[in-house]
Formats: structure tokens, sequence, C-alpha cells
């Protein structure tokens, strides 16, 4: 049985011993999250996120939900004074609940973080050539020659062509395509294991976004970097991931392979999201299904 197989199990009975024998890439129990400004109401409980190296997992819901949340936590981004717990909180079988607080938010190691603002991720005062290099003297060690060249090669590689104006030009001086771009060469020329994508194309139109989401899944292919992409697009994640992990009110209410959830969901809260995807049929019929229709009312008014 293949770590990936083991992987199938476990979605569909996390508790099954036989399922994870190998370290799983990212393994959470039981994980609540709650930030000082809402001390008596959790953002996130009993969370249980079981991930294997090498898939693609889509976190799906509604804005609210507890997904940026969720990765955070994992990412190790979450700010001092925000109360985590959990049973289990492993990456790589690294404890990531026996990480030092710092004021700071100290990054996981192995973890990229994809934001979709690359606006406000990118350092505006400094030239792209100069951010890059600096990444890659600090984490590869090399000298600054063969940083630059590293720093074209990965422009080119994220499809920025024209790498000498790019390296000298300011965030503001790029179109937003090109920043997200420039973002993705950042995250992924650490060769990190996992990376972490909240809303990567929320600020692309959708042509740009399908080729924004090719874009990486071809280049995390290439490095080995597994993939967590945060996403309001239930449609796009069935099209680009392996599973699909929908979370409701702080909850994950389901968590299935892509390929068959269409077919298999249980929770009535997915059921509507699958169904609110509009088709070339829908648009010819006089009202779009909306949550409402799938939400039993004792579901619709609960929370964490
Ligand atoms: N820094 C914060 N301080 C206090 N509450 C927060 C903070 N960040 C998030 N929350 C709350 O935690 C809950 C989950 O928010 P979160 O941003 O994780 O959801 P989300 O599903 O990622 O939403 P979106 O899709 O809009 O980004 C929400 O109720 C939100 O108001």
């Amino acid at each position: 049985m293949t770590l990936v197989d083991r992987a199938d199990r476990a979605l569909l009975d996390p508790t099954d011993p036989v399922a994870l024998t190998d370290v799983p890439l990212v393994e959470v129990r039981d994980l609540s999250v709650t930030y000082p400004s809402t001390p008596d109401t959790p953002a996130i409980a009993g969370i249980d996120l079981l991930m294997a190296p090498g898939r693609r997992v889509a976190l799906v819901g509604e804005s609210g939900s507890g997904k940026t949340t969720l990765a955070m936590a994992v990412a190790g981004f979450l700010p001092v004074g925000v109360d985590v717990r959990a049973a289990t909180m492993q990456f790589r079988g690294i404890d990531l609940l026996a990480r030092k607080v710092t004021r700071i938010p100290q990054r996981t190691p192995g973890i990229s973080m994809l934001f979709q603002d690359a606006m406000t991720s990118l350092d505006p005062v400094f030239p792209i050539g100069k951010q890059l290099t600096s990444l890659l003297r600090t984490t590869s060690k090399v000298s600054r020659s063969a940083a630059r060249d590293l720093a074209r090669e990965w422009l080119a590689r994220v499809g920025l062509t024209d790498s000498k104006r790019v390296m000298n030009a300011r965030p503001y001086e790029l179109s937003g395509g090109m920043r997200q771009r420039v973002m993705m060469a950042l995250a992924l020329c650490t060769s990190p294991q996992l990376l972490i994508a909240d809303e990567p194309t929320s600020a692309l139109d959708a042509s740009l976004s399908r080729g924004m989401m090719d874009l990486i899944v071809e280049l995390t292919e290439s490095v080995g970097t597994s993939l967590l992409v945060v996403s309001h697009d239930i449609n796009l994640c069935l099209e680009f991931c392996d599973d699909v992990v929908v979370m409701y009110r702080g909850e994950v209410v389901e968590h299935r392979p892509a390929a068959t959830i269409a077919a298999d969901a249980r929770h009535p809260y997915t059921r509507g999201l699958l169904a609110c995807i509009p088709t070339l049929e829908s648009v010819t019929t006089d009202r779009l299904p909306t949550l409402d229709d799938f939400m039993p009312a004792t579901l619709v008014g609960s929370s964490v």
C-alpha cells in the first residue's frame, strides 16, 4: 500500500490504524484557535486535518469559516496572544505546539506562504531582484552572483521572461499578475515541502486565475512541494486539487477526494456549495440555488 493509498484510507477514516504507518506531512487533531478579542468563542474548534506528502489539498468554505486561521496555525503565522490548542499538531513529525512563541511569528521551516495580495506582501522599497537574491543568499548560502543567476532563473520559471527589467523593477511598476508570479518565485525558490496558498487567485480575473493555478500545480510538482490552497472557489479546487476540506463556522464538516466529492458529499453545506456552481444550464433558469435551499435551519444558526 503506497503512502497516498494510506492517506486516502485515512481521509475516509482518520482513526484507521493501518492508514498512516508512515509520517504524514501535516497531522492536526482537535485543534482550536481563539483570538484574544473573542475569548469565549474560538474561531475554529475540533479541527482534524491529515495531509500526505505530494497531495494538493483545498480548504474551501464561506468567508469567516476559519480557513485562513487553520492555514496560519499550521504555517506558524499566528501572533502572540492567540490561543492555539490541539491534541496533535505536527509537520513532518515535528511537534508544532512545542515551538517557542515569539513576538514576531516564526514561520514553520519547510513551509512557504503565498498570499492573495502580492502588493502588500512584497517590500515596496526594494527592487524585485534584491528581494529574491537576499532570500536566496540567506537560505542557500550562495554567492551574490550565483544568487542573481538563480533569481533570474526563477523569474523565467514563473513566466517572467523579461527578467532584466523585472529584476530592477519595484513592485508598483509591475501588473497584479506579474507581482503574483514574483510571489510564486519567492515562495518556491527555497524548495519548501509545503506551499500554503491563501486565495492565490482572488485578485485575478477568471482566465488569469486558471493560468495561475496551472502554474502553481506545474511548479509545485517540479519542485516536489505539496500544496494547501485556501479558496472560496470550490469549482477551481475540484479541478486542481486531490482532496477537498470543507469548513463551515469554524469546523471541518467534510474531507473527501476531489474526484468523488461531487457524487459523495455527505454534509448539506457541501451539497449546497456544489449545487451553487453556475453551469451553462443554470443561467437559463429563473433562480440559482442558494445555500439556504440545502441547509437545515438547525445548522444555519449553529456556531463553534
Ligand atoms: N486577527 C483576528 N482577530 C480576531 N478575530 C479574527 C482574526 N482573524 C480572524 N478572526 C475571526 O476568526 C474567524 C475565522 O476567520 P478566518 O479569516 O480564518 O476565516 P476565512 O474562512 O479565512 O475567511 P475569509 O475567506 O474571509 O478570509 C472569523 O470569525 C473572523 O472574524
